[in-house]
């Protein structure tokens, strides 16, 4: 199958947050079965253009109609650890792409709903006909809306399965979004049944846009599916999803186990196993020697993650002073975007500047997060909302135990180590608490550094069990194949 995925990420070249590990393992994992993957990005001036192999133009004069008239593009090729890449780089005074950050722009909107036409232009002009085109998240929204209503006779007969990672960012704009794509006829798409917004009479939706036009619609985990028709976690398109419920499921992410990986791991001094943890212990050592922290006989808690008001920031900081008070010692990894939790963390960064047992990393930094997964023990997890996770799952690939909250995938993906009741105790591989007060997280932060403790044994136990989870992208990858065949063949 020929398979071309639109998305305004992609691991490790553009990585804001999960959905770029998402877009490269899935691409991956579908090449590994026999299809044909091509990936199709913006072309911004801050991506790590170290990861891209060979890159160079591959497509010189792209004009891309916009408004009235046509914004020239050039669209570049290069390979991303082994995956095919289309970047598209416009060339007009908007700088679309050259604003040194990949999102937080006011225009954001009219920059992914240029970028979704160009794709699609791209498509047509450089006479690429995939079976199956995958869309991302609010960015993409659009690229079915025009496919089925501008291109359609054009491209031929193309397929669209689209994922909603996070339903909290859906894309909104007016009339000025129809005008500059060319889809025109406000009195249209203003309706109810295609891209107006549920809630704001005066705004167009991108992400309801995507769903209502593509073929299939997924998002990243059987329970967030469930908890975005049915609970306010669908952020006003709970009904919409209830239209579409026979096109719409949830399928579980995997993560890439060539990357995610404590045995090849090309970031962290020591390999390890499931059978030999002992790098793992080295580990620890090397991420205390590199982040200041003592070297003393205690658990060490980690938290990697966007410092968003979906992770649960008020929980990320109450355990940071719950593991002190425990005798435990916590490292973060998080950037904020927004001003008032960045000063917040920043504050929080200087009163414990000198407290040997913490610390806290303000930015993005992907080599420090594989040192920070292999060498903790474990890692708390206490989102407001979880579409899916993937640090629960990068955290037990590496034996670092989660402590999570009982919400989206994490419930899909980690089994309370003393209440569950689905699965055996050899079979679980955490904690979950579920209520959003302090004392649920302590209660479950206790049972986890009790065990480390008291019960040293059945802590490495927990660890191995944890490790022997399989949640590599080989099941959903086979899922996604068969939601391709299906669409296709409808
Ligand atoms: N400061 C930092 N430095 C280095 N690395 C960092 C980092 N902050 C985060 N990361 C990394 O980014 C990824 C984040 O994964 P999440 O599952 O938390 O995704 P996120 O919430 O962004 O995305 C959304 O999409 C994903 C994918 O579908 C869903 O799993 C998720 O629930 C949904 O909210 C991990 O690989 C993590 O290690």
């Amino acid at each position: 199958m020929y398979i071309v995925q639109i998305a305004s990420e992609c691991a490790p070249v553009i990585k804001a947050g999960g959905l770029g590990d998402v877009v490269y393992g899935l691409s991956r994992e579908l090449e590994i079965r026999g299809n044909t993957v091509e990936l199709i990005l913006p072309k911004y001036d801050c991506m790590r253009y170290d990861h891209i192999w060979g890159l160079h133009d591959a497509y010189r004069d792209l004009w891309v109609p916009w408004y009235g008239g046509a914004i020239h593009c050039s669209v570049y090729c290069g390979w991303v650890h082994g995956r095919l890449c289309f970047f598209i780089e416009p060339h007009s005074p908007d700088n679309f792409f050259n604003r040194g950050c990949y999102y937080g722009c006011d225009d954001d909107n009219m920059r992914f709903a240029f970028f979704s036409k160009a794709a699609l232009e791209f498509l047509q002009k450089s006479n690429k006909r995939p079976d199956v085109i995958h869309c991302h998240d609010w960015q993409t929204g659009l690229v079915p809306v025009m496919l089925f209503e501008n291109y359609k006779y054009e491209m031929g007969n193309q397929r669209v399965c689209y994922t909603i990672h996070n339903f909290k960012h859906q894309g909104m704009g007016g009339t000025e979004v129809l005008w500059a794509t060319g889809l025109n006829n406000p009195s249209y798409y203003f309706q109810y049944d295609r891209l107006r917004d549920n809630f704001n009479p005066f705004a167009l939706n991108f992400m309801k846009g995507g769903i209502v036009y593509s073929n299939a619609v997924t998002t990243v985990s059987p329970h967030h599916a469930w908890e975005a028709r049915f609970t306010p976690i669908g952020y006003g398109l709970g009904h919409t999803l209830h239209v579409y419920q026979d096109k719409f499921t949830g399928v579980l992410n995997g993560i890439d186990h060539d990357f995610w990986n404590p045995e090849i791991d090309r970031y962290i001094p020591h390999h390890y196993t499931q059978e030999d943890l002992e790098g793992k212990a080295k580990n620890k050592k090397a991420l205390r020697e590199r982040l200041l922290l003592r070297d003393v006989d205690k658990p060490l808690i980690a938290f990697i993650g966007r410092l968003d008001d979906q992770k649960g920031v008020h929980l990320v900081h109450h355990a940071i002073y719950y593991a002190l008070q425990r005798d435990a010692q916590f490292v973060l990894l998080g950037s904020a975007t927004e001003p008032g939790i960045n000063a917040h963390f920043q504050h929080e960064k200087r009163v414990l500047n000198d407290n040997p047992d913490v610390h806290l990393e303000l930015g993005f930094n992907e080599e420090l997060s594989h040192l920070i997964y292999a060498g903790a023990d474990m890692i708390v997890v206490p989102s407001n909302y979880e579409p899916c996770g993937l640090t629960q799952m990068i955290g037990l690939k590496y034996g670092t135990v989660p402590i999570v909250r009982g919400v989206g995938g994490l419930v899909n993906t980690v089994f309370d180590r003393d209440y569950d009741e689905k699965y055996l105790p050899e079979e679980r591989n955490g904690y979950v608490f579920y209520d959003t007060d302090p004392y649920a997280l302590e209660s479950a932060m206790d049972r986890a550094i009790g065990l480390w403790y008291q019960y040293p044994e059945e802590f490495r136990k927990l660890v191995t069990q944890g490790m022997s989870y399989d949640y590599s992208w080989n099941h959903p990858g086979k899922d996604y194949l068969e939601i391709y065949e299906r669409i296709r063949h409808k």
